[in-house]
């Protein structure tokens, strides 16, 4: 089986957050992940991770105004400044918890303005920010997002997304590629799964069933046979990096908590 992270910005959505690392270490995870951290203290953080023995392996750069519906601030020309200073804020949090991976949510398309002509401000951007990351040993990651959940979010497909890390041309940016959002968007996923893995440019994977985004044993996605895959693919090209679990527990919802819909992590292969 490969490697899981629990994402604590949905899973145990039971419990306040920072009891969430407990609840995680103590079904098996080795690893966490989730959105924001910036509303704590980096040592506050840190401590929880250090007494459950978890490693941080991704969060998120600040996204701009969130409340506000902002998703990002990689691909929006004029707020470069913001841009800078959020991945300063990101890369001292990724020092502070030991994370390598940190994601840069590219934004939605500004009014009237269409991706080509925004493209130029987003891999100069990106290519300002690997450099920065570099220093640290921080890989940054890009991820296309579905445009149901996000419309007008500027990057949707693997092509894309492979097209514009050419463009950047850092090798510590990569595709954070989210099989959920791939599936709605493109499908043939077990296919983009062999494609792109062995390009060494994919540095993290996330997981939910589709369409609801519940468990990844609801719905219309195969994870059994798409864990064999990734093992499979894994075993012959080096791939090594985790898989997080972003995704809104249904049945642990109706009995018992986000631990009673484990039941997929824990069933042997
Ligand atoms: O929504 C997702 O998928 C993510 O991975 C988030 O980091 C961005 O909303
Ligand atoms: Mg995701």
């Amino acid at each position: 089986m490969p490697r899981f992270a629990a994402n604590l910005s949905m899973l145990y959505p039971e419990l306040d957050f920072l009891d969430r690392f407990e609840a995680a270490a103590r079904d098996g995870f080795a690893a966490v992940e989730y959105l924001f951290p910036y509303a704590y203290e980096p040592r506050e953080l840190a401590a929880r991770l250090a007494a459950h023995g978890l490693q941080q392996v991704l969060f998120n750069a600040p996204p701009g105004n969130w409340d506000g519906g902002e998703k990002g601030l990689a691909c929006l020309p004029g707020r470069e400044p913001e841009f800078r200073a959020a991945i300063g804020s990101a890369l001292r949090y990724a020092e502070a918890l030991g994370c390598p991976r940190v994601h840069v949510m590219a934004g939605l398309l500004p009014q009237g303005l269409d991706r080509a002509a925004v493209q130029p401000t987003y891999v100069a951007n990106l290519r300002w920010a690997a450099a920065e990351a570099a220093r640290q040993n921080v890989a940054l990651m890009i991820e296309p997002i579905n445009t149901r959940d996000i419309p007008g979010f500027f990057l949707n497909r693997q092509d894309q997304a492979h097209q514009l890390l050419a463009q950047v041309g850092a090798p510590n940016v990569k595709v954070q590629m989210d099989l959920y959002h791939c599936q709605i968007v493109e499908g043939d996923v077990a296919m983009k799964i062999r494609h792109y893995l062995p390009t060494g440019r994919v540095g993290h994977l996330q997981i939910a069933g589709v369409p609801e985004r519940h468990e990844p044993d609801i719905g219309e996605l195969n994870y059994a046979y798409l864990f064999g895959v990734i093992d499979e693919v894994s075993a012959q090209c080096g791939w090594d990096g985790w898989i997080g679990c972003e995704y809104r527990p249904a049945r642990g919802a109706l009995a018992g908590g986000t631990s009673a819909g484990l039941g997929w992590l824990n069933r042997p292969a």
